[in-house]
């Protein structure tokens, strides 16, 4: 008889199903069904154990990979389980919270901040501190927070009114990150790093709350595990002392989020933290062919910091892999453009099934150019996030003014569309609310009389507000956000925008309301809907389903797989990134061979790396191939285009210099030439904090400088034949001051973007900042 939930897995799946008890380490190589013995075990435990699925915790990494697994557990055990706790790890968090953030006295109802949310707080805060751009980014202040949550005790400070210690090397980031705290707590909202933290702090200081969950959750299985950070990785362990029910899967050489707090040696060190830990692993690949398979493994294995295996197929020989070489951008992406063309016309192959791969959203740019100039439709995956888009935003910020009225969804709908009320007004109601301990729109309606405040605009406001209230309490979410949308003039602004595509948008929007109300079976609670909206971070339902050729970032792409496979911008500098060499030196470089992992293991048939020659404006050197093309083998793929010998030798000799022949750029003794202190001494290299002390002669004191600052050159005594850095930035201002090739076309990009960091997967293709203005 068959049995769908074992049947089709190999003997080491078999075993990881089969594995229940205990501390079980699960070693899946890329392409080698994780997600298929992950979800045969969650339904093995509950059809064959006979446990309850709320008794089972799952946490993947992303919601896409929350929601196929669900799917497919549904789909081996039938509908009629609770598989909620299938989840992220920050969905789990909300859940707990919900039940549990009384004990720290905040509401039920609090508030998630998404990363809008978060900016609306820094622009205010920026100009209460009279800060802009020039003194900080806000994605320079986003990471100083992000770094203090995980690093100080600021729940202290949120929860338990200790007072606040800045961080003396950083004060104005400091002054920022302590009003940004202030207005989170006067909210009682809650950001991304906070639903983590509380969600801990609150299970380390109540003993009864954290045996309940522990004595409920008998199983934990844990997706991705390499990529776990320290504070999830406690949440787990901690969460499974009672039972010792603990499941990891991943892949160590898949770990390409260490540069934001992932911890790979949880997994690759589990079995010395528990003893008598079971280890399987997985090294049978599915996907690829084995042509592609040999090009991955042996970039691999120059890695040093690693669990060593090699991945093996059963599948057919296929094609061999592609190297291009182009003479300029434009040669490499129109080239791209004409094989894709190829495939299509000789692989009876669909737009759908190519995906083009690179290392920073800007390289998208130029690729999209040669896509337009061919006729080749394509869409960008996980550009512009569907909840990020600003109609979107707009309205379930509205959504959250009515149910919470806070004062984040305040400032973005109280003058949009537009009611005449500026600046002045602004800052008289701020001055009230925060005399009076209350919040924007509380002020409002209680001091609606005060002359600088008593606008038609402002009263008109108030009676909307109001008005949607009364809505709010006897209609469904999707018919409130169709009054919202009519009442509030959003709908007739935009109409009038002309841009379809926003109407589109609130549509979809609608019409997933509508089938959550049609699941549930009734009303659709709007407090928990947006709480679980905010987490919706990386959902981009557009592109799905949809014939066109993909275009994504490496990060992305993690997790997924397609038949044919572009890795374009294969450039020295680019992957690897330079900055990243710069930042964290070898760890880097490793880092950045896993991206390249990633790349190639996507692919299921044909795979191909491109590059080409020019200029590189951010390492400001010529372009050459990137190192890891020469790490393997030339006999493992075909070259096409011509690479000279002279471009050979210049490759190596680029990689080497990047690298540094030491382990930093400069040791205790060097000279060096700083833009605006000039010349100074390096004192002493800290790598601990990535960071030299620097003493500059003209000032006369020592100063902390960032190994990633590209601005501090070598110094000797003579100066005269060198371009000093000043000069330098000026060249690099009138370079990105140069008109831009690309102006007339697609998105807003300035050139600046080729400065962007190395997230590119987090960052919406656009600056934070850009010739002065606030962004949208
Ligand atoms: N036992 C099996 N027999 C046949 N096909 C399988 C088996 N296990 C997995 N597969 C197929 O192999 C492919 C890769 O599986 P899956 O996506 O789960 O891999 P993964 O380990 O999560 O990969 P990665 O870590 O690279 O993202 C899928 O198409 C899946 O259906």
């Amino acid at each position: 008889m068959s049995d769908p939930i074992l049947e089709n897995l190999n003997p080491n799946q078999l075993q990881a199903v089969k594995t229940t008890e205990g501390y079980v380490r699960v070693i899946a190589g890329a392409g080698s069904g994780k997600t298929k013995a992950l979800t045969s075990r969650f339904a093995y435990i509950v059809d064959r154990l006979g446990i309850n699925s709320s008794n089972i915790l799952c946490v993947t990494f992303t919601n896409k990979a929350a929601q196929e697994m669900k799917k497919r557990v549904k789909a081996l055990i039938g509908d009629l389980y609770d598989v909620s706790f299938i989840t992220t790890y920050h969905g789990f968090c909300v859940r707990f919270l919900r039940e549990e953030i009384n004990k720290i006295h905040y509401p039920k109802n609090f508030i998630i901040l998404d990363a809008e949310d978060q900016k609306t707080i820094l622009r205010e805060v920026f100009t209460e501190l009279d800060i802009n751009s020039k003194n900080l980014t806000f994605k320079q202040v986003l990471r100083f927070i992000s770094k203090q949550k995980s690093t100080s005790d600021y729940l202290a400070y949120m929860l338990e009114n200790k007072s606040f210690t800045p961080d003396q090397k950083d004060s104005l980031s400091s002054q920022v990150y302590q009003k940004y705290l202030d207005k989170q707590k006067r909210n009682y909202a809650l950001d991304f790093d906070d639903l983590i933290h509380f969600t801990a702090f609150i299970l380390d200081s109540n003993p009864d709350v954290l045996l309940k969950w522990q004595q409920m959750l008998h199983y934990i299985q844990v997706d991705e595990a390499q990529d776990s950070s320290d504070n999830q990785f406690h949440l787990v362990e901690m969460l499974s002392r009672v039972h010792q029910n603990l499941f990891l899967v991943g892949d160590p050489d898949q770990t390409i989020y260490e540069w934001r707090g992932a911890k790979p040696e949880y997994l690759v060190e589990f079995d010395q933290m528990f003893p008598g830990t079971k280890t399987i692993i997985m090294n049978q690949n599915y996907r690829s062919t084995p042509n592609i398979l040999k090009v991955g493994n042996h970039i691999i294995k120059n890695n040093t910091v690693r669990v060593d295996k090699d991945m093996v197929t059963d599948n057919p020989e296929g094609v061999e892999v592609v190297h291009f070489h182009g003479k300029n951008d434009f040669e490499e992406t129109l080239w791209v453009a004409s094989e894709i063309k190829e495939i299509l016309k000789t692989e009876n192959a669909a737009y759908s099934d190519i995906t083009i791969l690179y290392r920073s959203n800007h390289l998208s740019r130029n690729i999209e150019q040669a896509l337009i100039k061919e006729n080749i439709p394509y869409a960008i995956f996980g550009g512009v996030r569907f909840f990020e888009r600003r109609e979107i935003k707009d309205v379930l910020s509205f959504l959250r003014l009515i149910v919470q009225g806070d004062n984040f969804s305040f400032l973005r709908m109280f003058n949009h569309p537009a009611r005449g009320l500026g600046k002045k007004f602004l800052e008289k109601l701020s001055l009230l609310a925060n005399e009076q301990n209350l919040s924007l729109l509380q002020a409002l309606q209680n001091n609606i009389e005060d002359k600088e405040l008593n606008k038609k605009g402002a009263a008109d406001f108030l009676s909307l507000v109001a008005d949607l209230k009364i809505d709010a309490q006897s209609n469904s979410i999707s018919d409130l956000v169709k009054i919202i949308l009519d009442k509030s003039g959003l709908s007739e602004l935009y109409r009038k925008d002309g841009d379809d595509d926003r109407l589109e948008n609130i549509k979809e929007l609608v019409s997933s309301m509508m089938l959550l109300e049609k699941e549930n079976n009734g009303p659709v609670n709007i407090v928990e809907y947006l709480q679980e909206i905010a987490l919706y971070t990386d959902m981009d339902k557009d592109t799905e389903n949809q014939d066109k050729v993909r275009l994504m970032t490496i990060h992305i792409s993690k997790g997924l797989e397609f038949p044919y496979v572009f890795l374009c911008g294969f450039t020295e500098g680019v992957l690897p990134s330079a900055l990243s060499i710069k930042e964290r030196r070898k760890r880097a470089i490793e880092e950045e061979r896993r991206l390249m992992y990633v790349a190639v293991t996507r692919a299921e048939k044909r795979f191909y790396m491109t590059d080409s020659e020019g200029f590189n404006f951010t390492t400001g050197l010529n372009k050459y191939p990137s190192r890891f093309l020469f790490e393997i083998k030339e006999e493992f793929y075909v070259r096409k285009g011509k690479l000279s010998p002279e471009i050979l030798q210049a490759s190596q000799a680029t990689a080497a210099s990047l690298s540094g022949s030491s382990d930093t750029a400069f040791k205790a003794g060097d000279l060096v030439m700083h833009p605006v202190w000039n010349k100074g001494k390096v004192q002493a290299v800290d790598r601990e904090k990535n960071q030299y002390i620097v003493h500059f002669f003209e000032m006369d004191r020592e100063k902390p400088i960032d190994f990633a600052f590209r601005f501090l050159e070598p110094a000797s005594d003579s100066e005269e034949n060198s371009v000093s850095p000043s000069e330098f930035l000026n060249i690099h201002e009138g370079l990105k001051s140069a008109p831009d090739p690309f102006a007339e076309s697609l998105h807003s990009n300035t050139p600046s973007d080729i400065f962007e960091d190395e997230n590119p997967d987090h960052s919406s293709g656009k600056n934070d900042f850009i010739d002065g203005k606030w962004p949208e």
